[in-house]
């Protein structure tokens, strides 16, 4: 069987712990690099001393080092290493799957430019059943148009710093889009204060930050004598490892373009 030989970034992160351990249960895929910034205490040392059974990879900061082996990089870290990382990869034909969010215009702008030289897999959110209730949404927006405010609940752990998550923005779109509209024209990102009444075209964000919540993303269309919640709640950051890796196998022919998770699941 060929294997994926994958690099892991931000190996020492959350998502990369979480990585590290799937490729390496993984029947098809190898772990061929490791990357961290320069800063981390983890540089030198074993990808997988974690786990306590070590993979023989080294956490580099170099990226020619990090990199050297490796036909993808999977990359959950923050804005401006991704994109660092993106230039290298773009460079040395590296294919990329990114799950890092909180990008700017420029950012994402940046991302399409690279893929047209490699290939790249983009999303807020791996997970097959956040992907699946993208297409409830749509659905449900479509049906909810008129008559029902829509409100996206997200609730994250206390280590997260952007807001709203990736994944409450794209269901935001998803939703604007549905109603042939821009979400940039309709978002009411936060409230405080007095507000006035509800504008009935707006869709509104609330963000909750606490403990060990893995992700949760609600969205709420609330009518007159009724109110109908679409919610997704993970458990475990496997099911983002999962879609990682089934990412990594879909962009294994692809040479160059930008792909998100419903490409690769066939939901679009
Ligand atoms: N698409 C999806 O399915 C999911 C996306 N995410 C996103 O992934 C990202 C990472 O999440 P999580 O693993 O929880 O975060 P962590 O903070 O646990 O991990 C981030 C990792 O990236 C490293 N890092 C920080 N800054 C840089 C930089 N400038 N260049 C290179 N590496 C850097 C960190 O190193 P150090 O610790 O030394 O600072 C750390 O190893 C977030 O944007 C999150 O929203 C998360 C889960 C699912
Ligand atoms: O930071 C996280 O943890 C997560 N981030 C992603 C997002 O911003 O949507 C995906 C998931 O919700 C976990």
């Amino acid at each position: 069987m060929n294997q994926l030989k994958i690099a892991v970034a931000g190996a020492s992160g959350r998502m990369g712990h979480m990585l590290i351990e799937t490729i390496l249960e993984a029947q098809d895929a190898t772990l061929t690099g490791a990357l961290d910034i320069a800063a981390s205490p983890a540089v030198g040392s074993d990808a997988a001393a974690f786990l306590g059974k070590p993979a023989g990879v080294q956490i580099e900061s170099d990226f020619a080092k990090g990199l050297a082996n490796s036909e993808f990089l999977i990359d959950f870290t923050r804005p401006e290493g991704t994109l660092q990382h993106l230039e290298y990869c773009a460079a040395h034909n590296i294919k990329m799957i990114i799950g890092t969010t909180g990008f700017d215009a420029a950012g994402k702008a940046a991302i399409a430019a690279a893929a047209e030289k490699t290939a790249i897999m983009f999303a807020p959110n791996m997970s097959v059943g956040v992907n699946v209730t993208m297409k409830l949404l749509e659905m449900a927006a479509k049906n909810f148009s008129e008559g029902y405010d829509i409100e996206i609940i997200e609730a994250h752990h206390r280590h997260k710093v952007d807001a709203p998550s990736g994944t409450a923005i794209k269901m935001g779109e998803v939703i604007a889009g549905a109603l042939g509209k821009e979400l940039n024209d309709v978002a009411v990102w936060a409230r405080e204060g007095v507000t006035g009444a509800r504008d009935p075209s707006s869709i509104g964000f609330a963000t909750v930050r606490g403990g060990d919540i893995i992700g949760d993303h609600t969205v709420l269309f609330a009518g007159i004598g009724e109110r109908i919640e679409i919610s997704h709640k993970s458990s475990s950051r496997v099911s983002y490892a999962h879609g990682s890796l089934r990412a990594a196998r879909f962009l294994a022919d692809k040479k160059t373009g930008l792909y998100d998770m419903q490409d690769v699941l066939g939901l679009r």
